[in-house]
């Protein structure tokens, strides 16, 4: 598979190198080859099998803009920008391009998600209370995190009562720490995924672009994950 990176920071320097691990052949893109989605020309588009994004809230709507036009696959990683998902939704389905985001591609982070679920259930009309807290390196730019709202909203739907407090932290180089806390006057039931490396993002992600590339249409990771 021919691969587009965009963004080489942090996580999509490690997207590329699993992606490469793969057998797949990569290229990269960072800002200042990029500015403003410049670098995505429908000609330079059209010669990859799909595009990973792993860039800044700011710039990955022009990137989305940009690739999703010349009807290209997508698999998005930036987080906070999902005011304009039903938009590109929209323009992925008009142009018959793909789709797919998630606000975390380890396996470990979907697996809470059904756990926290299921937690909620079981402990329905206990007199519970919950909150969410989340850990993360200090150069992070959305807060919350991606991850704690679709945990919040995993809870939420389940029946949590309400809408849940997030306490978001930033500290050194953290990967990232979800913590859902289940509180009744007796006791305590905590949830935690803590992300040693990034490397469990990068794997779901290439996976997720492999998975992707046969399809058109829009996903949800937390939808598709076990089936890649
Ligand atoms: N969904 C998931 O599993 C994960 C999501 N993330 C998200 O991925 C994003 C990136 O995170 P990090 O790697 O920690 O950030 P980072 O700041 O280390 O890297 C971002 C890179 O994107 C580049 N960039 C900015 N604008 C660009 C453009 N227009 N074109 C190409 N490159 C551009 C920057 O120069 C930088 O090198 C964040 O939104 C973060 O929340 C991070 C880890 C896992
Ligand atoms: O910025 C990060 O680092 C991460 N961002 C994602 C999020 O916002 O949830 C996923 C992971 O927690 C790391």
């Amino acid at each position: 598979m021919r691969v587009l990176v965009l963004g080489v920071g942090k996580t999509g320097k490690l997207v590329a190198q699993v992606a490469a691990e793969h057998g797949h052949s990569v290229h990269v893109l960072d800002a200042k080859e990029n500015k403003d989605g410049a670098g995505l020309t429908h000609p330079f588009v059209a010669g990859f099998d799909v595009i990973i994004d792993f860039t800044a809230p700011e710039a990955v709507v022009q990137n989305m803009r940009a690739c999703l036009a010349t009807g290209a696959k997508m698999v998005i990683g930036t987080t906070g920008w999902y005011d304009k998902l039903a938009d590109m939704r929209g323009l992925a389905e008009r142009k018959g391009a793909a789709l797919l985001y998630g606000t975390n591609y380890s396996v470990g982070v979907q697996v809470m998600f059904q756990v926290a679920a299921q937690m909620t259930k079981a402990l329905e009309g206990a007199g519970y209370t919950f909150s969410i807290e989340e850990t993360h390196h200090v150069t992070k730019l959305d807060s919350p995190s991606g991850t704690a709202l679709s945990l919040a909203e995993a809870v939420e739907k389940a029946g949590g009562l309400g809408k849940i407090p997030i306490e978001a932290h930033r500290s050194g180089d953290a990967a990232g720490t979800h913590v859902l806390v289940a509180q009744s006057a007796a006791d305590k039931l905590i949830l935690t995924h803590e992300s040693h490396s990034r490397r469990g993002f990068a794997e779901g992600a290439v996976r997720a672009a492999e998975w992707l590339s046969t399809r058109t249409g829009c996903y949800d990771f937390r939808d598709v994950w076990m089936k890649l």
